[in-house]
């Protein structure tokens, strides 16, 4: 399997660029619909949001495999909220502060007046709420995992039981249950190979030849291989005395010759875009 990792400018995506740039509107739709796997990075204000929104609708309609981190998460819940639970104009406080419908709002404790120092930062605690979500699995822990952070604003724990009884579960939770870490579409009816995103950033604990969880989850359902991975992890072994099993290496998955590429969205650097440019995401494409 061979990877190419496209930078897209979401801009572009949004219904406005229909009229104002029709080419860049058509090939930025392009690279969506030619992508095996979506990812939402983290990022910061407004810009390219609701291209991102449709990016996440693309992904969740279409089964097509999809990562959100940060901001990527509170999108894909925004999205949800929007075209699942009919709420048309839910959105974020960070984007619309006087939105009547607040699917994402500024964590309840902290001045929205002094942006200093007041970042929900480092490492923390996610308790896992469910040992058969992919979360879980990916991770191999049944019941919490710790990771990063890096955000102001979090999902509004008010909409958590409309999100969840219409199919989008909060399968990780901080300590007091009060804020949300991971988010999966329910297995069932959804039928999607692939569809988490994260408060945390994952990515800060990634290390080559030790690949986060969900980035290796998230890539090999782009490749269609997720399935025959987490079977084969799931297959006992065959003593109790055999040597403990090492995380898989990129070879044994069928991995080899994985190679990424960045095409820099506008004024972007793949780590800057991942950082929280606003303005990019980066799509997967696979071919066998
Ligand atoms: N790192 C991020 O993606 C931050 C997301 C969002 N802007 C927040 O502050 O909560």
């Amino acid at each position: 399997m061979k990877l190419q990792l496209d930078w897209v400018e979401v801009q572009y995506l949004e219904r406005e660029a229909k009229e104002t740039d029709a080419a860049k509107y058509e090939t930025s739709w392009q690279q969506v619909r030619a992508a095996d796997g979506v990812l939402v990075p983290g990022g910061f204000g407004n810009r390219g949001v609701e291209g991102k929104i449709l990016a996440a609708q693309y992904a969740r309609e279409h089964k097509v495999p999809y990562l959100g981190i940060c901001l990527g998460m509170q999108v894909a819940v925004i999205e949800f909220a929007r075209n699942v639970l009919g709420v048309k104009d839910a959105d974020s406080t960070e984007f619309n502060p006087g939105t009547p419908n607040p699917a994402v709002v500024f964590m309840p404790e902290i001045s929205t007046k002094h942006m200093g120092g007041t970042m929900r930062l480092g490492g923390r605690r996610t308790v896992l709420q469910s040992i058969s979500c992919l979360t879980a699995k990916l991770y191999q822990k049944e019941q919490y995992i710790d990771e990063r952070h890096r955000h102001r604003y979090e999902v509004n724990p008010e909409m958590v039981p409309q999100l969840e009884a219409a199919g989008l579960m909060f399968v990780g939770k901080d300590e007091t249950g009060e804020r949300m870490e991971v988010v999966e579409l329910q297995e069932n009816p959804s039928g999607h190979p692939f569809y988490a995103a994260a408060q945390f950033h994952p990515e800060f604990k990634s290390r080559p030849g030790r690949a986060s969880p969900l980035f290796l989850g998230f890539i090999l359902a782009s490749g269609k291989r997720l399935n025959s991975y987490l079977t084969s992890r799931a297959t006992p072994q065959p003593s109790p005395h055999s040597t403990p099993v090492k995380p898989s290496p990129a070879t044994s998955l069928g991995l080899e010759g994985l190679n990424l590429s960045a095409i820099g969205g506008s004024g972007s650097s793949s780590s800057g875009a991942a950082a929280g440019s606003g303005a990019s995401q980066a799509l997967f494409k696979g071919s066998s």
